[in-house]
């Protein structure tokens, strides 16, 4: 297989390695991974994070088991077994759907290669549509608020939502960013935060409990993040606190877009109440630290509610911004996505 080169991934000289997302920004500590076991792990973990770049991390493992020679029943089972590790963002079950079509071909392994690097060159381009379209909604001296981490982290171009601020940076010269830290695993205040800093976009890091008294003060402009998993009427689920942004920004009627591509669209999916919310442990809400694993605040036996992501209702959303154009609630709440599919 090709070389492939992304800002969390890459395949190179025949070994596929993950920049480990969990020790970002103060490590950069690269990961070779060769076998199913470790990509679960580094995608459970979030060490490999990000709706795009999970499936594309699993895809291109894949593709690199096919080339090393994989059973085709064991490549099934691999396919599997990688679909199962998160349930919420579907483009890890997008890219393993592709995969098991190659998998149905005579020359499987040339099939399943293929596919893998169709998906990732596939998503640089999608980044920058989904940026080109998006960037027209901002306006010089815009204040755009964001939530978690959609840069090129956690794609395989220049991001998603991130993206969007990135080109419309480009263009403009002089936007500035609000970065929520997005509790409980701080995506924001250490990923996006890191991309700013390397794209010299201006930033505040704020807590997330403060976007409210921002938008009340009229400094937030716009507001753009990801999604996981849009469903068929334009629901979405995405990172913890977006649905939070969503009401804020109906009471303040400031225009809050949803940014991701076409793929992310699960049209078997009716609704948001259909999406499965992954929930994760308590360590990462209580905090924990040391080799023992106390809790850094929280009582150690507190109990603790912890899901990953929350869904944003189509009525509390002004435009989907996707690779294929930018659609306003009038269009989605007609249908305009499932024609889109
Ligand atoms: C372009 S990333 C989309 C989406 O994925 C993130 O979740 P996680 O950090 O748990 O992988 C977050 O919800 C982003 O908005």
């Amino acid at each position: 297989m090709q070389d492939l080169i992304a800002s969390s991934l890459k395949y190179q000289n025949n070994t596929l390695s993950v920049l480990d997302q969990y020790l970002l920004p103060h490590q950069q500590v690269w990961h070779v991974c060769d076998d199913v076991a470790s990509m679960r792990e580094l995608i459970l973990n979030l060490k490999i994070r990000g709706a795009p770049l999970i499936g594309l991390g699993a895809s291109l493992l894949v593709a690199h088991l096919a080339e090393q020679g994989m059973a085709k029943a064991a490549l099934a089972q691999a396919i599997d077994d990688l679909e199962a590790t998160r349930p919420t963002a579907v483009n890890l079950m997008h890219c393993m759907a592709k995969l098991r079509i190659a998998l149905q071909q005579d020359d499987y392994v040339m099939a399943i290669v293929s596919a893998a690097v169709s998906l990732f060159n596939e998503d640089i381009a999608l980044c920058e549509s989904m940026a080109k379209h998006g960037a027209a909604l901002v306006n010089s001296g815009d204040n755009i608020l964001t939530h978690c981490n959609t840069g090129a982290l956690a794609t395989a171009g220049i991001g998603t939502a991130l993206g969007v601020i990135y080109k419309a940076q480009q263009r403009h010269g002089d936007i500035h960013v609000w970065v929520d830290e997005t509790r409980p695993l701080l995506q924001g205040g250490r990923l996006t935060a890191f991309e700013l800093e390397r794209w010299q976009v201006p930033y505040t890091l704020i807590c997330d409990n403060m976007a409210a008294s921002l938008m009340a003060a009229g400094k937030v402009d716009k507001i753009f993040v990801g999604a996981d998993r849009i469903a068929a009427n334009g629901d979405f689920a995405n990172k913890v606190g977006t649905y939070n942004l969503a009401v804020l920004a109906h009471f303040h009627n400031i225009p809050f877009y949803v940014v991701a591509p076409l793929t992310t669209l699960d049209v078997s999916t009716a609704c948001g109440a259909d999406i499965e919310i992954e929930q994760r442990n308590s360590a990462e809400v209580r905090g924990v630290s040391g080799s023992f694993g106390e809790a850094l605040w929280a009582p150690t036996n507190a109990q603790v509610y912890n899901p990953a992501f929350d869904v944003t209702p189509a009525k509390l959303i002004t435009g989907w911004v996707l690779d294929t154009g930018v659609y306003d609630q009038q269009q989605v709440l007609a249908g305009k996505l499932k024609d889109l599919n």
